[in-house]
């Protein structure tokens, strides 16, 4: 009965496929807004697919060859990262790798804990993570962030953190105030504008206090504040690596029970236009660090659309039309769905 219903989803996608074609790879990678420069080096080499406007979800990731299951579709380098907040000192500032215990006094660098009035200390996994950050964690070691964090940990908040971290980004240079831009915003309930606007505040008081001339900070509005954090909501990946030995399994376990087995999040510019599948032909993965790779899944079609799952797929039907619904703001149509399965 599946194998019936997946050539049938096999001929919507490829008729969709036919409908205007307003977007490419190429005119995603050569168009402004410009990425950072982590962020333009996902472009290297053309992946095996192309990205296209369909009416009934918006941009769509398509094969433009068929890719064997297993294979590897493409590699992207994050535009944006943040470490959970329960592991600042367990993994990366930059890459969110791992630190390894033994070795986090020698190679992770601790930050000098008087540098900032706040309490944070960051650590680097290496020296080019270090030099890679080191424009935008000089904004952000030079301000008191106590408020803005304890704001954020009551309220279990992640995304507020990478808003934080983009904006120093760009008061340092390092990104442009419009690399989020060409993602799809979530629609917002005005009481959630209403929150972002408090924790908007907060940050602002913040940069206010660390004497950046106005110019620096004339991109920081209300307006500019909410439509990264709407950007950021729909896009982001939640990062959870791969365990790839006997010693990463348990650790992960233990991070299972004892906290958050994710080391931070991540917002990419191609992987956020794969759409949703409860059934996917594809999914991303993480190995020792943020860079993820995309992944065929099974024998992939030239012309197939390219789906990834976003939420656990083990749940049940309403549980995922719910958290679709609630968290994506659209009601899932997949097969596994059309079965109630
Ligand atoms: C990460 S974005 C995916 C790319 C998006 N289609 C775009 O144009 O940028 C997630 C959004 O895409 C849409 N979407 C993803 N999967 C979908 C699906 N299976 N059916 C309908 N809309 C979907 C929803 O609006 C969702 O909030």
């Amino acid at each position: 009965m599946f194998a019936t219903g997946t050539a049938l989803f096999r001929r919507r996608a490829s008729s969709e496929l036919h409908r205007i074609c307003l977007w490419n790879t190429s005119i995603v990678t050569s168009r402004p807004p410009s990425l950072s420069t982590a962020a333009a080096a996902e472009c290297k080499g053309p992946p095996p697919i192309r990205v296209s406007l369909t009416e009934s979800a918006g941009r769509c990731v398509f094969a433009t060859r068929g890719i064997a299951a297993g294979d590897l579709i493409h590699s992207a380098k994050p535009l944006v990262t943040h470490p959970s907040a329960s592991l600042l000192d367990e993994v990366c500032y930059y890459c969110l790798r791992r630190l390894q215990k033994e070795a986090s006094s020698v190679d992770a660098s601790a930050l000098g804990e008087n540098e900032s009035s706040s309490t944070s200390t960051c650590y680097f996994c290496s020296e080019s993570c270090r030099e890679q950050s080191k424009v935008f964690h000089e904004v952000e070691k030079g301000l008191d962030w106590s408020a803005f964090d304890a704001h954020c940990s009551t309220r279990r908040l992640k995304y507020p953190l990478m808003v934080k971290r983009l904006a120093c980004m760009i008061i340092s240079g390092a990104a442009s105030v419009d690399c989020l831009d060409l993602l799809q915003p979530a629609s917002l309930h005005p009481d959630i504008v209403m929150e972002m606007e408090e924790e908007f505040q907060l940050l602002k008081d913040i940069f206010v206090k660390g004497q950046f001339n106005n110019e620096m900070l004339t991109f920081f509005t209300k307006e500019w504040y909410v439509n990264v954090l709407a950007r950021i909501r729909i896009n982001a990946f939640r990062i959870e690596l791969v365990a790839r030995s006997y010693e990463e399994m348990i650790t992960s376990a233990t991070a299972l029970v004892a906290a958050d087995a994710a080391v931070g999040n991540a917002i990419y510019m191609l992987p956020s236009f794969y759409n949703h599948d409860c059934d996917p032909n594809a999914h991303i993965i993480w190995l020792e660090n943020a860079n993820a790779k995309l992944k065929a899944l099974r024998d992939i079609e030239e012309g197939e659309e390219l789906r990834i799952c976003y939420i656990d797929a083990s749940m049940d039907f309403e549980a995922r039309q719910k958290i679709l619904a609630e968290g994506f703001g659209f009601q899932c149509r997949c097969l596994r769905c059309l079965y109630r399965d």
